[in-house]
């Protein structure tokens, strides 16, 4: 809806009305054309101010409204019409002017904002362009290079810099609204014909070409197979190159081929996964709604490592106080130095103080003793863990959270050592953890609704999105990638090379195939916990086939390359081999090939044929599988929640939704008609035995992922 007045006597004011975020639901848009022709015909009003209610004035076309039929007037002439008027129309941006929010203020013939409004066009983040003129009137204000900047990335600029740009004409610090009514008034009765963004001729750029080519170039290889930067790229030079109309012919065809795209359903999905996350609920009935969390004011970290380093940062630039302990004396002043060094580029970077004074170190474990809550990220050792919880049951106030940071160690055996076990939790955060966006906050059986608030909050104020999950070997993260990885190791058996196994997964979209990101995590990680699993024993040891373990089909090639000291990247060579030892640059090894010649040759195995399909069947389909089953686990509450951890947390191509999503787009009948014949070709491979729970999808009719919360509950009340 919107709301029509009249302010100052010849100021007609139109409030756009749509909590939370005044997006351009029909009946808004339907709204802002009446309210607009009624103003334009009262003969008392000189000059229109539009505004959003709430001190928002608008997040874009109402991403909901995409899936249905769209009913309603469209953006594209509502917004013509504003730009048409023979009265000044004068935005009045406070909070955020997003997408079509944006386009909708390219539309008036002035724009007020307020100094702490933020401005964008973030259409290319749901798989989509800016298709209500944007990309044809923002490179008409501020150039090619800037509008190419901002369209592609999506990204939201300050009311500063968009003052900068030339986007806003007036920032305030004050009553936006009154400011633009004033405005308004004063150039009430000024000719608009050079406020008409869609009439200006695209400022000359010096060789268009080599720009859009290099732009091009770029905008490819960050996209990683995302069709939407790219269609951003041909909108933005039709602006340059075309007529305005024909500009606007131009971007509606490109913004057809999106709309209905696979990518931009998955694209709109992850926004609202995203969000359906922070709605977390327990098997046990504790609900985000519901569940108080503690006030947390101080916050300790025990064992200053990578991660422990990376945690102190993150809580230190989220305003906490921070009690850093380390009782190695010579490692805390190493940690000193590095944590004040992160905090320092953390702070130029931002444009803000550093935050070294909210760091207090300490060798002794007992200075967390007024903690609110504390994270232990000490080495991944059950051992050694289960000392440091008993150590921190005994030292800390009564009512502190303790946490843990393992990646996959059981969390309830370590509650089970402390006086408290409903006040512990796991807090699971990927490296370098000042930076990784995703959290997995990990629940016991005995953990409290109140625990569990208190770590989802503690991370949201980190600006991590967090997902509550169950406790089991891996999480969810961890316990996807094992047959993952196991498949591409059995790959490598079966004829494949790691840069084959790694080309599939670059072009599905991952960063980093998986031998690649190996490398870069150090394979001695993998093989200490296979070792502690008793997995990773010598060839040959206890009596056993070399390529059976625990009556399983196992790889032990992951380990030989341990043995000979290729733990990846830090060692120089693993899977491939690097200039250096620290190298980044990944080059073929023909010893590592040689190498696999001849561990197939030993164990009897003939090199096939393997094509990039069969790659990405079994990798992807095996760690689908296993989302089933965590699913039906009950491990998480929903698809959303895995999704959410693989596209922050593993690089799953966000345009791909996530492994669930995918899955349901590829069609769950093709993924069990897949996994079974892989199955049968490999029964010795108990994962790609097709879960129960996918089963019971396919005979439910294949629901779309949306659905499936509904359904498993359905089904789980049948059993
Ligand atoms: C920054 C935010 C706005 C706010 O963030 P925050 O304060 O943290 O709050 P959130 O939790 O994120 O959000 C609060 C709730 O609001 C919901 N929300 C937010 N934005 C929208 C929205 N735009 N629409 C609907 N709902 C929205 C959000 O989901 C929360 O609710 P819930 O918790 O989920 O219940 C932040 O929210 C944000 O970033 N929002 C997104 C901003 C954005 O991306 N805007 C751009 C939207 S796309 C757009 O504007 C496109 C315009 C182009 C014109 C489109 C024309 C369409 C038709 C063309 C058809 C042509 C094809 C024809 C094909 C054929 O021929 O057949």
């Amino acid at each position: 809806m919107a709301q029509y007045s009249r302010v100052s006597g010849s100021v007609g004011l139109i409030t756009l009305q749509n909590p939370p975020v005044n997006a351009l639901s029909a009946a808004v848009r339907q709204g802002i054309v009446d309210t607009v022709k009624r103003a334009l015909g009262d003969p008392e009003v000189k000059a229109v101010v539009i505004r959003g209610q709430n001190g928002v004035f608008c997040g874009g076309a109402d991403i909901k409204e995409f899936g249905t039929n769209m009913s309603g007037p469209h953006l594209v002439p509502m917004i013509h019409a504003i730009e048409a008027a023979n009265k000044p129309v004068v935005a009045a941006i406070e909070g955020i002017a997003l997408g079509g929010g944006l386009e909708l203020a390219l539309g008036c013939h002035y724009r007020v904002a307020h100094s702490k409004a933020r401005l964008g066009l973030p259409e290319v983040t749901l798989g989509l362009l800016p298709a209500a003129g944007g990309t044809q009137r923002l490179p008409r204000l501020i150039g090619v290079p800037a509008a190419l900047d901002l369209i592609t990335k999506g990204r939201h600029i300050t009311a500063a810099e968009a003052l900068q740009l030339g986007v806003v004409d007036q920032v305030t610090g004050h009553g936006t609204v009154d400011a633009a009514v004033k405005f308004a008034l004063s150039v009430a009765g000024k000719p608009l014909d050079a406020r008409r963004i869609s009439t200006y001729p695209c400022p000359r750029t010096s060789d268009l070409d080599a720009l859009f080519e290099g732009v091009m170039q770029k905008v490819r290889q960050s996209a990683r197979g995302a069709i939407a930067p790219i269609a951003c790229v041909q909108a933005v030079r039709a602006a340059a190159t075309l007529p305005y109309l024909q500009g606007m012919e131009r971007e509606k065809e490109l913004m057809a081929t999106l709309f209905t795209s696979g990518q931009a359903r998955a694209l709109q999905y992850s926004f609202f996964a995203q969000r359906a996350v922070g709605r977390w609920s327990t098997p046990s009935g504790a609900r985000w709604d519901t569940s108080k969390p503690r006030p947390v004011h101080i916050a300790a970290v025990i064992g200053l490592g990578t991660m422990g380093r990376g945690i102190a940062v993150a809580l230190a630039q989220a305003g906490l106080s921070v009690i850093a302990v380390e009782t190695q004396e010579k490692q805390l002043m190493e940690a000193k130095q590095a944590v004040s060094g992160m905090l320092e580029r953390g702070a130029k970077r931002r444009g803000v103080a550093p935050a070294l004074d909210k760091v207090s170190y300490s060798h002794d474990i007992k200075a967390v003793a007024d903690a609110d809550l504390v994270i232990e990220a000490v080495f991944e050792d059950m051992a050694l863990k289960r000392t440091v919880f008993r150590q921190l049951s005994a030292v800390c106030k009564p009512g502190t959270v303790l946490c843990t940071n393992t990646s996959g160690l059981d969390v309830e055996h370590l509650a089970s050592q402390t006086r408290n076990p409903q006040l512990v939790v796991g807090m699971h955060f990927f490296a370098p953890a000042h930076v990784m966006k995703l959290l997995e906050v990990v629940y016991g059986p005995q953990s409290s609704p109140q625990a569990v608030a208190t770590a989802m909050q503690l991370g949201k104020k980190m600006g991590k999105v967090s997902v509550a999950v169950g406790n089991c070997r891996g999480f969810v993260g961890n316990r996807m990638l094992k047959p993952y990885l196991e498949q591409a190791f059995f790959l490598l058996e079966e004829g494949a090379t790691p840069e084959l196994v790694d080309r599939a997964l670059e072009e599905f979209g991952f960063p980093m195939g998986v031998f690649k990101m190996s490398d870069l995590s150090g394979l001695d990680v993998g093989w200490r916990v296979r070792k502690a699993d008793g997995l990773a024993e010598p060839v040959g040891a206890s009596g056993q086939p070399a390529r059976i373990r625990q009556g399983q089909r196992y790889s032990p090639l992951g380990d030989l390359l341990c043995e000979q000291g290729r733990f990846g990247q830090k060692t120089g060579r693993g899977w491939y081999q690097y200039d250096k030892s620290g190298g980044q640059v990944a080059s073929s090894d023909p010893w590592l090939h040689s190498f696999l010649e001849g561990y197939r040759a030993m164990h009897g195995l003939v090199a096939r044929r393997i094509d990039l399909q069969e790659v990405l069947e079994r990798c992807l389909y095996a760690l689908i599988n296993e989302g089933f089953r965590i699913l039906e686990d009950g491990i998480v509450a929903g698809p959303e929640d895995i999704d959410i951890i693989y596209v922050f947390g593993y690089g799953w191509p966000r345009h791909r939704g996530g492994p669930m999503f995918y899955a349901s787009m590829v069609g769950l009948e093709r993924v069990l008609e897949r996994l079974e014949h892989h199955h049968k070709a490999h029964p010795d491979v108990p994962h790609l035995q097709p879960c129960s729970l996918l089963r019971r999808l396919v005979s439910s009719g294949s629901p779309p992922v949306h659905r499936w919360r509904e359904v498993l509950k359905k089904l789980n009340s049948q059993l």
